[in-house]
């Protein structure tokens, strides 16, 4: 069996008395899409910084692509291309110029680098583009290079810190498709991200971390399940007081119920007949003007985990 792209042990990371990951154990397979999410503050960007060979733990062991960090860091930069949030392209110089520029850097062989520049441009779809100026790009555009940019040297494993902070919507999707395509010829992509629509689209499995651990770690759908299977908003007037949302809770199959603004939400598992006696329990004391029923979001699973919003 191959080993793991990246696997951490115990991993633990202290500033002083205070400590950043604390005790962080997982592994992400060869070929996925991972994501690590968490509030801000959690501890992902030290974490990455650990994995890229760029900090040393205080305690715990990294393996990324089979090689120890902590003793050959140089070998992991080598195999590992970053996206950083910032880009980091010169913005007076061509897209051309900007990977020829990064190919010196990471030493690309001269031989063939026109093809594979060309190669590259056409999967970040900016071919027309390659004898412009990057100040002349949109964002999207500037992440799409900044994507292939990093995939200059061959990398087996992508890291991509927030892949669409800050694009339109519709270059959101191209950079998603690009990043699937990148899967699909096999390198691992690790992704952080603030946001819970593109974890969803994007990744196979998620860990969430929280205070430096690990909450939960699975597949978006399984994640999203494991909270329940059903959420009920119900308009309802008057808002329903304290004592109705106890007695829903209290319903066998209910997962939480929540009150608010002339609605209650509520969480259930177990399907319709759960639904018929929340139902029940609730006409029974308010009037209900309209239901509505919806799979759980992430966003809720998260909120429930870590009792925070992931946007803030
Ligand atoms: N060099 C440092 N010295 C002291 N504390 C630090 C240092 N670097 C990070 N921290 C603290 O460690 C915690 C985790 O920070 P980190 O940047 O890893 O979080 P994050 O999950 O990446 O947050 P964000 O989503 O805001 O980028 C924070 O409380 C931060 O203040």
């Amino acid at each position: 069996m191959t080993e793991p792209a990246i696997e951490l042990t115990g991993l633990t990371k202290r500033f002083g008395s205070f400590t950043a990951v604390d005790g962080l154990s997982l592994s992400v397979e060869r070929g996925e899409i991972f994501g690590l999410l968490g509030p801000n503050g959690s501890g992902k960007t030290t974490t990455i910084d650990m994995i890229s060979g760029l900090s040393r733990p205080t305690s715990g062991s990294i393996t990324v692509l089979g090689t120890d960090v902590l003793t050959d860091p140089r070998k992991i930069r080598r195999s590992l291309g970053t996206v950083p949030q910032e880009n980091a392209l010169y913005e007076e110089l061509t897209a051309e110029a900007n990977l020829k520029f990064h190919a010196d850097l990471f030493e690309v062989p001269r031989k063939g680098l026109d093809q594979k520049i060309t190669a590259l441009l056409e999967l970040a779809q900016l071919q027309e583009r390659r004898k412009s100026r990057v100040s002349t790009f949109s964002g999207g555009m500037k992440r799409r290079l900044a994507l292939v940019r990093a995939m200059l040297h061959e990398p087996e494993l992508l890291y991509f810190d927030e892949p669409t902070l800050g694009v339109d919507v519709q270059s959101r999707h191209d950079l998603w498709d690009r990043i699937l395509e990148l899967k699909a010829r096999g390198t691992t992509v690790l992704i952080t991200s603030n946001y819970l629509e593109e974890a969803n689209a994007l990744c196979d499995r998620l860990a969430i971390i929280d205070r430096g651990r690990l909450v939960a770690l699975d597949s978006p759908s399984r994640l999203r399940h494991s909270f329940g299977d059903t959420v009920l908003e119900m308009r309802t007037h008057p808002t329903p007081g304290e004592d109705i949302v106890r007695r829903v809770t209290a319903l066998p199959g209910v997962v939480s119920a929540i009150a608010s603004d002339g609605s209650l939400k509520v969480t259930v598992e177990g399907g319709a007949d759960v639904t018929g006696k929340v139902v029940t329990e609730v006409v029974g004391w308010t009037s209900l003007q309209e239901i509505q029923s919806r799979e759980p979001s992430l966003d809720e699973v998260f909120l429930s985990l870590t009792g925070k919003e992931l946007r803030e």
